[in-house]
């Protein structure tokens, strides 16, 4: 199709583009779709897509998704790409304006979470910070910063949400999940509960202060309605088993198409929530670390377990059980070596 070659170089599609160019300097690119939709690629593994003035944006938004952050998570990715294909393929007509990002095309190509340096820690400004000068993840962190600020200011009348999708590095006990960012004095609106749960998405941690994540960025400062989803495991391009993915698949494409939400259905129709009451650091040489490396994500320890110590003291899990997300002792000094969590209630989602 035309504006596809136009958009991709005779690419067959969106993701084989952006890995064949994963360390080029675009210029900006523009199309229009037959259907009316322009379409801007703002740099490699960038999409800005905008209806037309005249068409209903029936749910009143506009949509940040963002994948790759971590390049070895790539079944959002391909989830992202299906979606892209099916709309300049003419399956379905956008309804809302759309900033589409895959994050570290580089460290896709490698098949590595990130080259340099752990590119979802460089928001919210981290990526100006010295020792990143000159980093090509910080530079892109940068960029995608001052893109999602561009588009939150050409739609600051509509509803802005960001989805950053990602899947974990160890097995989890409860599949899918999402985080999110702490934003002194807000709660987690019921529609976007409803959101979570059409993409069968069933557990929700809520942070307990802001951060250097993506989502955490357009939280506090585009004051995006943001989330991190975790879809899954990491696996290999091509390796993934889609059909775990196609929650997050269809209730993608039905916010794209500006479609009213389903009903809520059994068993997705409740989030158990948690909230994270510390965050272990890796604290420097004697930091040790007592949760084993292959632990699952959301294993529960009892009251007093001794889950990290250094020199200085350590943390032991309080009065109620507590689980653990995100293991990982190979992180820098100063970054979090996992979150600790107590479970904090359900949502329940009226019937559909
Ligand atoms: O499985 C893991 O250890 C990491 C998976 C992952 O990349 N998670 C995100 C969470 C971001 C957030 O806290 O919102 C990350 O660590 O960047
Ligand atoms: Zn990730």
């Amino acid at each position: 199709m035309k504006a596809t070659n136009q958009l991709f170089d005779f690419h067959p599609d969106w993701l084989s583009h952006t890995l064949a160019n994963a360390s080029a300097d675009l210029p900006e690119t523009k199309t229009s779709l037959p259907d009316g939709i322009q379409v801007s690629r703002k740099a490699n593994g960038v999409l800005w897509l905008t209806p037309p003035a005249d068409r209903a944006n029936p749910n009143q938004e506009a949509l940040i998704i963002s994948a790759g952050v971590h390049g070895n998570e790539t079944a959002p990715i391909e989830v992202l790409n299906t979606l892209v294909s099916e709309l300049f393929s003419g399956e379905w007509s956008l309804a809302c304006p759309l900033l589409l990002i895959l994050g570290n095309p580089p460290a896709m190509v490698a098949g590595e979470r990130f080259l340099d340096v752990n590119m979802n820690r460089l928001f919210n400004g981290a990526h100006g910070k010295t020792e990143h000068t000159g980093l090509p993840e910080a530079r892109r962190a940068q960029f995608l910063e001052e893109m999602c600020r561009q588009f939150a200011m050409a739609h600051q009348e509509l509803a802005l949400s960001h989805y950053d999708l990602h899947t974990a590095i160890r097995p989890s006990k409860r599949e899918r999940f999402a985080l999110y960012p702490f934003v002194e004095g807000r709660s987690v609106p019921s529609g976007q509960c409803a959101f979570l749960l059409e993409a069968e998405v069933e557990t929700l941690l809520l942070q307990h202060k802001a951060s250097t994540v993506f989502s955490s960025f357009t939280a506090s400062t585009l004051k995006a309605e943001s989330f991190t989803i975790e879809l899954g495991k990491v696996e290999p391009f091509g390796r993934n088993d889609l059909r775990r993915f196609r929650g997050i698949e269809r209730a993608l494409r039905r916010r794209f198409r500006g479609e009213p939400a389903p009903g809520v259905h059994p068993p997705f129709d409740h989030l158990t929530v948690f909230e994270v009451v510390h965050e272990v650091l890796n604290t420097g040489p004697s930091f040790h670390f007592h949760v084993p490396d292959d632990v699952a994500n959301f294993t529960e320890y009892p009251p007093g377990t001794l889950i990290w110590e250094d020199d200085q003291g350590g943390y032991q899990v309080g009065t109620a059980p507590e689980a653990i997300v995100f293991p990982n002792r190979a992180v820098p000094v100063g970054q979090r070596a996992g979150l600790m969590l107590r479970a904090s209630g359900a949502f329940r989602a009226r019937p559909g």
